[in-house]
């Protein structure tokens, strides 16, 4: 549903109503007021100076005699206008201020939210006053004073909301797309933090009329002849005894004008709330025309790779893998073992202050710690569809993005691409349903919409992080068998991370197993059940339940815990919970050597194939009865 769709359905609220109804009698009498009443308020009558209230005169007379009701009516305008310009002022201020730490570079944006951090220490109204001295007695003056002392609270509050989106997967995939900053900003930032900045700006327009009529009240204002709500309090507050009526009406004026400021805030709010979703996310990466990869088919190359925080964590230590042209990979390893990490680093998405450094990180022979990955070569599928779905957006739109950016395709093209994509991944109904935001999918089908992304440019490889973990064991078969799909018709390599050996048995060619952010062995799903040769991965194999595991007896755990990443004991990092280590194995890391004809491992101790029919069969993918039998 368009804005402009939700903004008629909240406008049919009784909030709606009530909020519609209050801004045109505000616009109303902000437009005629002056025209029919001006002459009315500016009449001075000598004769009727002071009086009370009276059917000639409703709210009694000043001391000029003019009627005060046609004044408050006429003072509406100015009024109006001065606060609406004093919020723009704020509001404007505080979106530049704000959204510019997630778009500037760091040393920039860290200069920016420092200035923020420091203006907003100051009391508001003090710092009003200030500003207010400082600009000079007078309308604008109190214009730029109550629009700039908005913006610091107004931009910490974008500042906190730009930062919470800035670290979502979608705009991390838009980032490595290449999107530049404006687009950035607008179709990615601003309309998924609208909601709370659309509510701030109408609490600030109320916040901005009590003080913009306060300064006026205190004569710091609007200046004689000019009048608004503060200056005619300020006017009849010495007769509020004799004549209550007259000071409480510009004031009753400023409260109710407040309340329909206040619920307009609340109907556009709620227009602009996204469905809340869930969201997985593609991403591929800009750059010149494709190298060829290397002659022998490797595709993507890593050798050493580190990846290190400045807390002193080391998640990954030295990371050695290949995958060739057309190859399924499987990276498999606990929690916590560094495989999004490595993921990340290919992708140029080691979150700061993670610093990435390699012997060697090639992809299509393009050194990955100098340049990006070209267009859209790499694709990556995360864990969750929907933080990788921007929920502001149609889905469509945002397929189209990836080859509008990458490949300047007219939008309409573009369009038809996605719709088609959507359909190659099986959305039913591609048409139609490209036109609805994430939300309005299942989590499969937005999944399933991400690897579409993914497919929108022509990818070499692609990186699964754990794509079926945030979906149901019932389509997990459907999202694994699409991926299998798609590379064999695209001819992609697939990377495929998880910590469940059942799924990576079942889709991929070889399996690399990581423990503690190293690669530990690396052999054919085929070996993987009776020749796998590092006690980790036997134990790894070992924890998988299958179809003819005794259900009575608990499945086998490891004991003990992987090192943690900042863990400095020597040695072969699986020593404290391996029943074959020894005194090598505590002082020496093992690298990582071949093994056999078609494996490596790193292992002082590599154990002999387990003889035929003891090693645990792994099943082919746990589908739901697997499951839940193994965990019954
Ligand atoms: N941004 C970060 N800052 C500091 N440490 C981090 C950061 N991201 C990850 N780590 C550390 O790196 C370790 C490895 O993280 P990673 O996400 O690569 O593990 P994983 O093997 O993918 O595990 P999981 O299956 O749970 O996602 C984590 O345990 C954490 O200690």
């Amino acid at each position: 549903m368009s804005y402009a769709c939700r903004l008629r359905h909240a406008l049919r609220t009784p909030v709606g109503l009530t909020a519609l109804a209050g801004v045109l009698a505000l616009a109303l009498v902000a437009l005629l007021g002056p025209v029919v009443l001006g002459p009315t308020a500016e009449r001075v009558d000598t004769g009727a100076i002071l009086q009370g209230p009276a059917a000639a005169h409703l709210l009694g007379t000043d001391n000029l005699g003019r009627d005060i009701a046609a004044r408050v009516v006429v003072a509406t305008r100015l009024t109006l206008g001065l606060t609406l310009a004093a919020t723009a002022i704020g509001v404007l201020g505080a979106l530049l201020l704000g959204v510019a730490p997630a778009v500037l570079d760091r040393r920039a944006g860290r200069v920016v939210t420092a200035a923020v951090g420091v203006l907003i220490s100051f009391p508001g109204l003090l710092f009003v006053l200030f500003l207010a001295t400082v600009f000079g007695v007078g309308a604008s003056g109190a214009v730029l004073a109550v629009g700039l002392a908005m913006v610091p609270p107004g931009a910490r509050l974008v500042q906190n909301l730009t930062a919470s989106v800035a670290g979502s997967e979608y705009v991390a995939a838009a980032r490595i797309l290449g999107v530049g900053r404006l687009r950035m900003i607008t179709r990615h930032l601003l309309p998924n933090i609208a909601e709370p900045c659309l509510l701030f700006a109408a609490q600030a327009a109320a916040g901005t009329l009590v003080a913009f009529s306060g300064l006026s009240f205190l004569g710091l204002g609007v200046q004689a002849p000019a009048y608004d709500w503060g200056r005619l309090l300020d006017d009849q507050l010495d007769r509020l005894y004799l004549n209550p009526v007259a000071a409480l009406a510009p004031g009753a004026a400023v409260v109710l004008t407040g309340v329909v400021f206040a619920l307009v805030g609340e109907v556009l709010a709620q227009a602009a709330r996204p469905a809340r979703p869930t969201a997985g996310g593609t991403a591929a990466a800009p750059g010149p025309a494709p190298r060829p990869a290397r002659p022998d088919g490797t595709l993507l190359q890593m050798h050493d790779l580190r990846v290190s925080f400045p807390d002193g964590r080391r998640p990954v230590r030295g990371a050695s893998l290949s995958v060739r042209e057309g190859e399924a990979i499987g990276l498999v390893g606990e929690s916590g073992s560094g495989k999004s990490l490595t993921a990340q680093a290919v992708a140029g998405l080691v979150p700061s202050p993670g610093l990435v450094e390699a012997g060697t990180l090639r992809f299509e022979g393009r050194d990955l710690l100098a340049e990006r990955p070209r267009g859209t070569a790499l694709a990556m599928v995360f864990q969750d569809p929907m933080a990788s779905l921007n929920p502001a957006l149609s889905v469509g739109r945002q397929l189209s993005e990836v080859v509008e950016v990458h490949e300047r395709a007219a939008r309409s093209v573009a369009w038809v691409r996605a719709v088609d994509r959507l359909r190659a991944v099986r959305i039913p109904d591609a048409a139609h349903r490209a036109r609805q935001r994430p939300h309005a999918y299942s989590g499969g089908m937005r999944q399933r919409a991400v690897i579409g992304m993914g497919l929108m440019g022509t990818p070499r490889l692609i990186i699964a992080d754990e794509p079926t973990t945030a979906l149901d064991v019932t389509v997990q078969r459907q999202v694994l068998d699409l991926l299998g799909e798609v590379r064999r018709e695209s001819g992609a390599a697939l990377l495929l991370i998880s910590h469940d050996l059942a799924i990576v048995a079942g889709v991929c060619e070889r399996v690399l197993v990581m423990y503690a952010g190293r690669i530990v062995e690396d052999l054919p799903v085929a070996d993987l059940a009776g020749r796998a040769a590092h006690p980790y991965t036997r134990a790894l194999i070992g924890a998988v339940p299958t179809l003819t595991t005794d259900r009575d007896r608990e499945l086998a755990t490891i004991p003990g815990r992987p090192p943690e990443p900042d863990d400095t004991h020597p040695g072969c990092p699986f020593a404290a919970r391996c029943a074959h280590a020894d005194d090598r194995c505590r002082t020496d890391a093992p690298e990582l050597v071949p093994h056999g004809t078609a494996a490596r491992v790193a292992c002082w101790h590599p154990l002999t194939p387990a003889a035929p029919g003891s090693g645990n069969p792994i099943p082919e993918v746990r589908d739901a009865s697997t499951t839940e039998e193994a965990t019954a």
